[in-house]
């Protein structure tokens, strides 16, 4: 048979384990669900809507929860001569001032592909660039204003603005500014929860109305995700009954995310479709969950050195030694001390301790390290350890650095690695 066929023994549709597949149902979201659709409920009753903000974690369904509900939403409104609604929608990632997020409002309402175009009057994009930000938010109000009726603005990853955070306060302000019969609500959505704290007042006065947090999810309900996940996507009986469970467990410890263990499932699938392939069992087994576990830390190390410098990678390779002798967490402190001795070993200048620290902070913000808060008699200090299996790190190192045989031999004799 030729190399591209059809068959397959283990993976039915592996659509059904993508990040972008709506599911039928949310599971283990009863709660949030019912909480986020009294905040929207206004909207049916012909009301002013409340603006929502909704924040949790990356990959708990804030995106799925939302799409979920403004369909069910719209569908209701349907049913209501007197309810005209219009959601706009907009992914804020690459927006990082209030500016860019109205340019793209309006751009999202002028596009012809939108199907608000239809009652809002065609007019040309906007250029990103080049107009006063007051400019902006008035054309804004304008293209608000032509799409009429109850109009819900759903603003994802909005996190990405940062402080400049105008957009947020200027637009449910519109709602004083726009034709009286026009409803506006904003609906807000972020993983970031710094951002949330850090929110002006003056927004979190009137973006906040209702808060929605969205937990992650325990072991129990990540099975229960993903069981639901596999009946659909897997063949019967190619599950063995460790494997969820273990996924699960996986992504509950780091994340409690739903896309984490999806993908983790994912992966061993793919693995196990693999060697049935090959002959083997058309069974997803444990070890294609800790294999697949270890390619995907390895693709995230690997990832992350990208944007390392060789500094970078000698400051991990630094605590990858100290993680073989059994010897981490590591206050930062040591570690600079054994990543000098790193450097003379290799030949190179050291950098200065300042240096070492930003670059610790780098790997912790690319999920390669963990920072640990500890505290002694002598009062708290910062402790770093890898957050990645040792033997994913080493991997993504030799490609860049050569082989790491004795830290691999190191790691054996204090029994860290196999
Ligand atoms: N309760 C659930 N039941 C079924 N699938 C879920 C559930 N929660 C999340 N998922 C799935 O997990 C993936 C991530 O969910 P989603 O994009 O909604 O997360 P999010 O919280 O919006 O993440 P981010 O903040 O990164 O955008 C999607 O494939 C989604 O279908």
């Amino acid at each position: 048979m030729g190399r591209f066929n059809r068959e397959s023994f283990i993976i039915q549709d592996k659509d059904v384990l993508r990040d972008d597949y709506q599911p039928e149902t949310l599971e283990e979201r009863d709660e949030e669900l019912d909480e986020y659709a009294a905040a929207l409920r206004p909207v049916i009753q012909g009301w002013q809507p409340n603006n929502v903000f909704l924040y949790g974690v990356t990959g708990v369904g804030k995106t799925a929860a939302t799409h979920d509900l403004l369909e069910e939403l719209q569908e209701s409104a349907e049913e209501y001569d007197d309810v005209d609604l219009n959601v706009i929608e907009l992914n804020c990632t690459g927006c990082t001032t209030s500016y860019q997020v109205a340019v793209n409002l309006v751009n999202e309402i002028r596009s012809p592909s939108h199907p608000l175009t239809t009652v809002s009057s065609p007019r040309e994009p906007m250029s990103e660039t080049g107009y006063q930000q007051k400019r902006i938010f008035n054309e804004l109000y304008n293209d608000l204003e032509s799409v009429g009726g109850t109009i819900l603005v759903v603003l994802d990853e909005i996190d990405n603005i940062g402080s400049d955070d105008d957009i947020l306060y200027e637009l449910p302000r519109a709602r004083s500014q726009l034709d009286l019969d026009v409803k506006l609500g904003v609906v807000g959505i972020s993983n970031d929860f710094k951002f949330r704290e850090n929110l002006s007042p003056k927004v979190k006065d009137t973006l906040c109305e209702e808060e929605i947090l969205f937990p992650p999810y325990d072991a129990t309900e990540l099975q229960n995700i993903l069981k639901h996940r596999a009946d659909i996507a897997l063949y019967d009986d190619v599950l063995e009954s460790d494997v969820i469970p273990l996924c699960a467990a996986f992504s509950a410890q780091d994340s409690g995310s739903a896309r984490q263990a999806l993908r983790l499932l994912r992966k061993a699938a793919d693995i196990a479709e693999n060697d049935a392939m090959a002959g083997g069992e058309a069974k997803i087994t444990e070890d294609h969950v800790r294999e697949a576990e270890h390619q995907i830390q390895r693709q995230q190390v690997v990832e992350g050195m990208h944007s390392l410098t060789r500094q970078g990678q000698y400051v991990l390779l630094t605590v990858c030694q100290l993680a073989a002798e059994g010897e981490t967490p590591e206050r930062t402190k040591l570690i600079y001390e054994r990543y000098r001795e790193v450097l003379r070993n290799h030949g190179s200048e050291p950098l200065k301790r300042r240096r070492v620290h930003d670059h610790l902070s780098d790997l912790s913000l690319h999920g390669i390290l963990r920072l640990v808060d500890s505290s002694s008699g002598r009062g708290n200090y910062n402790e770093y350890e890898l957050d990645v299996s040792l033997s994913s790190a080493l991997d993504a190192l030799e490609s860049e650095l050569g082989e790491l045989n004795d830290i691999r031999e190191t790691a054996k004799r204090h029994r860290v690695l196999e």
